[in-house]
């Protein structure tokens, strides 16, 4: 079931402070712009690398579902990995089979496919997102 790594996502208070700091500390030199996504509760951007890409998120709205992470975690941090997979309701129902908890129905995420969430506590503390590998990728 598991694919590539496609993103790690980074959980911030402020986006644009996030991306000063990528471009002045560690010289990233692509970075997307931001754009809301209601539907997920987050405003997001990527920051490109040579072989993934890293997602900073920042809360959209009263019941975003990073509010508690950064309740917890004032500063932000790493918030989720994001792997592949080729189709994501039998990756759905591969681990509701096994008794894992997916959180909510597959909906479309950044990339414009469809994404899950598994919860932390059945991965070891990590919360882990799946996504169908946009079908013009390449190899
Ligand atoms: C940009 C769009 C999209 C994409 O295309 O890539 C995205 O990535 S959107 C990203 C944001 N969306 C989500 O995260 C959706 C799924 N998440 C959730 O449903 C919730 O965040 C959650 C995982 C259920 C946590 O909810 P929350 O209310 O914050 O916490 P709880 O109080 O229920 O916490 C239970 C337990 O889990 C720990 N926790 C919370 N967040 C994380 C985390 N990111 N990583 C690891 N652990 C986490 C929390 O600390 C609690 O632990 P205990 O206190 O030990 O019980
Ligand atoms: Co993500």
């Amino acid at each position: 079931m598991i694919g590539k790594l496609n993103h790690v996502g980074v959980a911030t208070p402020s986006i644009d402070e996030s991306v000063k700091m990528y471009r002045e500390l560690l010289g990233a030199t692509s970075v997307t712009d931001k754009w809301a996504m209601p539907e997920q509760g987050v405003w997001v951007c990527f920051v490109n690398l040579p072989n993934s890409q890293i997602e900073l998120i920042e809360p959209y709205g009263e019941t975003s579902p990073i509010h508690g992470f950064l309740a917890k975690n004032p500063k932000g941090g790493q918030h989720h990995i994001c792997f592949e997979v080729e189709n994501i309701y039998e990756a759905r129902d591969a681990l509701v089979a096994k008794g894992a908890t997916v959180l909510g129905e597959p909906r479309i995420g950044a990339h414009g496919t469809l994404i899950i969430f598994v919860h932390p506590k059945d991965m070891g503390g990590l919360l882990v997102e799946l996504m169908e590998t946009p079908k013009d990728a390449h190899h």
